[in-house]
Formats: structure tokens, sequence, C-alpha cells
């Protein structure tokens, strides 16, 4: 079932090559962020390119519940006007944030040193996930949470009155629990500081800068130390957010892997805490250029230009990449089901965590494609067949995660026989276009029986 609504099964087959410009939308991280933070500056944030997926769709209504004005003029064009840090009020009802663990676990993080209640739920993917990564810190400040078991939502969190600010190492490797912190850091006094081992995307430290935030970062032996000093004014500002690599990823891959191939995808966020699917491919043998690499909105950017890859080979991906590339494991393991020989993946625990446990997921759904996968806690192999190798005919589980639907939907473009997602909602929470755009490049979703 998905989550708004009734089942939406899709089926993709092998079809023409993939040619053109691919347009994706914007980063669902930083149009999460340009909402939050643009709704604790005083005065009125100007935003274009925003996401309208249905996750920053929900965490834009959560900041209009905490009494921020948030104002869609169409196309990616937004106005934020904030209230200032510390200004929040308490909401009516409960915040629903959907299918979104970004945005829950931020919005929980910013309301948690305001001294009211907030009661949070989500969907029945959200609803499983650990919340206890994120309340823990904030208890740290002086907020009380109450959920179900195991720290799940449905969650009420009671925000501290009297913060204290708040030194952090963060377990796991985390940008949403490092985040969290620092939002909550917003409204305490003095300087919080969060350590994290492993680098994170740190769009959130940037974001909190060109506000004008006090945020300095220094790398260290023990880890990246971030240093927020609390309680200061917040500026507005007018941001363009960059396409999204998440969502690029798809054209990409599936242009590596379908015969004849060759797509253009302009504009693309290539930060390096989030390029490291890139890097990965590159290994692989992809045929994959930047092209035009410039500066924007304080993001680094490139057109990716991809083209069909028949001579890809499997390769380890070092764990220390993991975090810079955590969302694209499930297209990369359909690349790599295309390539020759094994792909490794280890340290990849947090894939078990995501809207779905991703390996679980994708060790299915490769295996009833004909792809053998071997699995632990925090790793997987998946073993290649090489082009046009993937026997397919297979219908997989989206389990409420659009990743691992628009995954298979990519594969089922390369493999033999076709393969049905049996329900592709879930793909409206980060990339709402997904379907027409890979049409227009010449994608056959045409769903006859095979
Ligand atoms: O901070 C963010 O915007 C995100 C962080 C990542 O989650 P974790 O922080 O849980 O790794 C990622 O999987 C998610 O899609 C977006
Ligand atoms: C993990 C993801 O998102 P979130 O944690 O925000 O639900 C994702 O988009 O792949």
């Amino acid at each position: 079932m998905s989550a708004h609504g009734a089942p939406q099964p899709i089926t993709a087959r092998k079809g023409g090559p993939l040619r053109g410009t691919a347009d994706v939308p914007g980063d669902k991280s930083i149009s999460h962020r340009a909402l939050i933070l643009g709704a604790m500056a005083v005065g009125e944030s100007r935003i274009t390119g925003l996401l309208e997926g249905q996750d920053v769709l929900d965490t834009g209504r959560a900041m209009r519940a905490l009494g921020a004005e948030v104002v869609g003029h169409g196309a990616g064009s937004w106005s934020v006007h904030g209230v200032g840090v510390g200004g929040f009020r308490e909401p009516d009802s409960v915040i629903d944030c959907g299918n979104s663990g970004t945005g829950v676990r931020l919005i929980m993080g910013a309301v948690a040193t305001h001294p009211f209640a907030t009661t949070f739920t989500g969907d029945t993917s959200l609803c499983s996930r650990p919340m206890g990564r994120v309340t823990d810190p904030l208890a740290l400040f002086g907020a009380q949470a109450v959920g179900r078991s195991k720290g799940r939502l449905p969650l009420t969190l009671v925000g501290a009155s009297d913060p204290v600010p708040v030194r952090y190492a963060t377990p796991v490797p985390s940008a949403q629990v490092k985040s969290a912190v620092l939002l909550a850091g917003l409204n305490a006094p003095a300087e919080t500081v969060v350590i994290e081992r492993e680098a994170t995307r740190d769009h959130s430290e940037r974001m909190l800068a060109g506000f004008g935030a006090r945020i300095a970062t220094e790398d260290t032996p023990e880890g990246r130390v971030i240093t927020l000093t609390g309680q200061p004014e917040l500026r507005p500002q007018d941001i363009t957010v960059p396409r999204d690599p998440s969502s690029a990823a798809f054209p990409v891959c599936a242009a590596l892997i379908v015969e004849g191939s060759d797509v253009l995808v302009p504009n693309i966020g290539l930060n390096p805490t989030r390029a490291g699917l890139f890097e990965t491919l590159r290994e692989m043998g992809a045929d994959l250029t930047y092209e035009n690499p410039r500066e924007e909105g304080g993001e680094p950017v490139a057109d990716l230009r991809a083209r069909f890859s028949p001579d890809m080979k499997g390769v380890p991906v070092p764990p220390g990449r993991a975090a810079s590339m955590i969302d694209e494991y499930p297209i990369l393991a359909v690349v790599a089901a295309c390539a020759e020989g094994v792909t490794d993946m280890p340290g990849v625990a947090e894939l078990r965590v995501k809207e779905s446990d991703r390996i679980d997921a994708m060790a299915q759904g490769l295996c009833a494609a004909g792809i053998d996968v071997d699995e632990g806690a925090d790793w997987w192999k998946v073993t290649g067949r090489g082009p046009n190798g993937v026997p397919g005919g297979a219908t997989v589980a989206a389990r409420l995660d659009h990743r691992i639907a628009m995954s298979f939907l990519c594969l089922g473009m390369a493999s033999q026989q076709p393969i049905t997602v049996d329900d592709a909602g879930p793909i409206a929470t980060s990339f709402p276009i997904f379907q027409p755009l890979m049409e227009r490049l010449g994608a056959d979703f045409g769903g006859r029986d095979s």
C-alpha cells in the first residue's frame, strides 16, 4: 500500500536507449533545511528550486504549525517568513512527517529547546524507524521524549524550558542526528559541540553559516568537531537549491546500464559529503564525466554526463565512503548486477534503518531477478552478470521505500525480462517527476504483460 493511497504497480521493460537531458528536482536535504532555517530566521527568506516532494511539503506544513509563514509561489519558488530563534509556538495538533526521517528528526531538534510539547507521527515506515538516536542527545539539553517501545513514533517531545548547551559525540554516522543537535543548540546558551567520527553531509553547517550563525568545523584526531554558538539572530536568505545528486543517481545509473544510452544531468550538487556514488561508478569503469564544474549558493555543482558502459567491473567500496553515498547503495547494487564480478559493500549497517531495511529489500528483489547477493549485519555483496546478463522477470516489493522502487525500475530497463514494482507511490516523496522524466529519456513503463 502506498503512503498516500492505493498501491500503484509499475512495470519497467527494456526499450531503446536513454537519451537526452534529465532535469532532476532540487536537493531533498537542502530543501528541508531551507524551510527549517527560514522558519527560524527573522524576516522573509526566498527559496528557488525547492524540492516539492511529499517529504519536504510535510516539513513545510510543520513549519506553519510552529508559527512560520510558508508560501509556495509555483515551480519550486517559495517564501518563508520566520519567527526567529526561540520564536516557535506550540502546535495545535500532531505533526505528521509522513515518510521522512530527515523531516521528523530535524524538526525534533528545532523544537527541543522550546518550552512546549510537540507530538510527532508518520507513516508505517517512519513509525518503525529508531528515534532514540535523536531523543537521547536532545535529553541532554533538557528535553523529554515519550514514545512507543524502543522510542518509536508516535512520540511526544517536551522541549527544555531552561536549555543547557551540549557536547555530543554521535555514536552513529548520521547527518540527521548531527543536525538535530545543532538545531537544538540554536536556542541554547553558549556553545553546543557535535563530534562526528566519520564526516556526514554538511548542509546544515553550510546553511547555518549562510544564515549568520557562528559555527566552526575542525578536523581533529577525535573526528570532525562542529561548534555552534547559541541564540544567534538568523538573517533571512535567498537560497537556490541545487539539484539532488541522490535523484540524479537514477538517470545516471540507468544510462550506464541501458545499451546505447547518453544522458546529461545538469546542475547537480557535488558536495564531497554526497558524491561517493559517482566516485565508485568511475572506479567500476563507468563512462561518467563532470562538465562545467562551478559553485552555486555555497555548494559545488557540475553537469553529469553518463553513457552506456558495457565494461564495468565490480569493486570493493571503501567503508569510509559509506556516509557520502548512503542513499545510493540500492541503485549501486543495480549497476553492480549489470557489471562483471563482485561489488563488496562493507560498513553499511545504517542501510537497515532507512525507509526499509534496504539490504534485505534489495537482496530479495535482486535474487528474484536472478542475481546472487550475500549479506551480513553490516555488509553485502552483489555478484554481477555483466551487461545484458540480468534475467529479470520478477515482481518486487517497494516496502514504502522510494529508493527501492526507483532502483528496481532502473533494473527493469536493462534486464532481459521486465521488472514490476508493486507500489511506485513512495517515489513521490523525493522524486515526484521520476516517471515522466525517465519516459522522456526513452524508458518504457508500458506495463504490458511479458
Ligand atoms: O540529513 C539528511 O538530510 C539525510 C541524512 C541521511 O540520513 P542519516 O543521517 O540517518 O544517515 C540520509 O539517509 C537522508 O536521506 C538525508
Ligand atoms: C533515507 C532517506 O530519507 P529519510 O531518512 O529522510 O526518510 C532517503 O531519502 O533515502
